[in-house]
């Protein structure tokens, strides 16, 4: 049996004497009976990880308070530190780890190789970040980040005037040499495979000379609220941004103001906890919940009750109930894919068939997770059918046995979700939910172990807020 190790990347919220490592597969807890917690969430990596970029882009410091501490937004950290900037990590009241101060470089530097682990927005956010550096920055990441796609960041860099050179399979790893400089103005992509192209491109267009009008052509444009979330990322800086009609953004040449910013828990990794009341019929409370936000986990809010939940807000605090059953539904969720691996965990512990579609670029995503997410739920006895551009579920009764992760955070997750209503679910790598929720067994743990009213997270110290 693979040994497999878990190790708090950077930041251990739990004091030093607390279990660091799970040293075999993880046995997903079974629910024992209705869960009924109160928790409250890390950061958001898409905030966390835009928001440094900008700040090293930006005209003076900024700081994040509460950002997300996992593994990619330490890539993020590390990446914009190798390219001039500076960051501290400074004392603040965020419950899972410090803030950070952001001191942009007087001018980026290039003669530095970048690890983009895993991290989508690290390996198509900062090729335009490093294109505005002098000298050459070599990209590269896990073997699972040498298969996701990058031609369109490399195309549009080229098409801007980067000098890039890769093996030609237009994918990590590859060297842009920075000149230091980027002319910007009207540019022409097909983002079909991920909104990521557009928004790294957006994110560092302020800096080029004309700025960007950029225009999308293709055959589908995934995951729009995180291009929204960009340009409102822009605009709270003070930059002249604007998403037009039909797959165009604009970005005016200006100054990126430094600036101090709350980050929002992630409301993508509140889904399985979520999602977690209606498998066992209880009740989940996420404190800090936004009044309004650019997050596409806002929409868990309208998702849930069409799998039968009761979803009410009060205040900060969103609650979530399961009812007697699940029940099957039949949605498009190409605006939020991110959310995926839940509902599908979801859909398959339903009484009726599903169908979720619009999903076909998952399949780029840390794995195809519309082949791991049928492969691991008919390992178990299910029946789910892979789609062009989603998956078919019908639920049969499920067993125990190994579910695979393939070093994919939401694929962990699913699989915890699924172990809470069927016996001897072992999830092989449970570590890999360090990518952006490291505190993930700790915090499902004292899910299925009640906390307390006010949001402490049981086991959680300072969870609260
Ligand atoms: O910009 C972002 O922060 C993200 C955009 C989305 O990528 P895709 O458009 O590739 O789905 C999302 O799935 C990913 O988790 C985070
Ligand atoms: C697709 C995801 O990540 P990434 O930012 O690496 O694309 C995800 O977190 O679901």
């Amino acid at each position: 049996m693979p040994v497999q190790r878990y190790s708090a990347p950077q930041f251990n919220p739990y004091g030093d004497d607390s279990p660091q490592a799970v040293d075999e597969h993880w046995p997903a807890p079974r629910a024992s009976g209705p869960v009924s917690a109160v928790l409250f969430l890390p950061g958001s990596k898409s905030l966390t990880n835009r928001e440094l970029v900008l700040s090293a882009l930006a005209d003076g410091p900024s700081r994040l308070r509460a950002p997300l501490h996992s593994r990619d937004s330490s890539l993020m950290t590390d990446a914009l530190r190798a390219l001039g900037t500076t960051i501290v990590e400074t004392p603040g009241d965020g419950a899972f780890g410090p803030d950070l101060l952001v001191t942009p470089a007087a001018e980026l530097v290039g003669s530095t190789t970048i690890d983009c682990g895993l991290a989508g927005t690290v390996m198509r956010f900062l090729p335009p970040v490093a294109a505005l550096a002098l000298g050459p920055v070599t990209f590269d990441g896990d073997e699972g980040a040498r298969r996701r796609p990058m031609s369109t960041t490399i195309s549009s860099l080229r098409a801007l005037g980067a000098d890039i050179a890769d093996d030609g399979r237009a994918a990590l790893p590859f060297t842009l040499h920075g000149s230091g400089r980027i002319e910007g103005g009207p540019l022409t992509i097909d983002a079909s495979a991920s909104s990521q192209f557009v928004s790294g491109l957006l994110l560092a267009a302020a800096r080029f000379e004309n700025g960007l009008e950029l225009q999308h052509e293709g055959s589908r444009l995934p995951s729009q609220p995180h291009i929204d979330m960009t340009v409102a990322a822009l605009v709270r800086r003070g930059v002249d941004a604007e998403s037009e009609e039909g797959g165009r953004w604009r970005v005016a040449p200006g100054p990126i103001a430094g600036i101090e910013i709350d980050i929002e828990p992630d409301l993508s990794n509140a889904a399985p906890f979520l999602a977690a009341a209606l498998v066992t019929g209880g009740s989940v409370t996420i404190t800090g919940w936004p009044e309004s936000t650019t997050q596409v986990g806002a929409d868990l809010e309208q998702l849930l009750p069409l799998f039968g939940a009761t979803v009410v807000r009060d205040g900060d605090r969103l609650t979530v109930t399961g009812g007697p059953s699940i029940r099957g539904v039949s949605i498009d969720l190409s605006t939020g894919g991110e959310l995926a691996p839940p509902l599908v965990a979801l859909a398959a512990l339903a009484d009726e068939p599903s169908r979720i579609t619009g999903i076909g670029h998952i399949r780029h995503h840390e794995t195809d997770r519309l082949a791991a997410l049928a492969t691991e739920i008919n390992n178990l006895g299910g029946d789910v059918r892979e789609l062009e551009d989603g998956l078919e579920i019908t639920p049969r009764p499920l067993h125990g046995g190994l579910w695979s992760s393939y070093e994919d955070h939401r694929m962990a997750t699913a699989g915890a979700l699924i172990g809470l209503a069927v016996d001897g679910v072992l999830v092989d790598d449970i570590a890999t939910t360090a990518k952006t929720l490291p505190q993930f067994p700790e915090l499902w743990a004292s899910m299925l172990a009640g906390s307390a009213p006010d949001g402490t997270a049981a086991g959680l110290p300072g969870a609260a807020r």
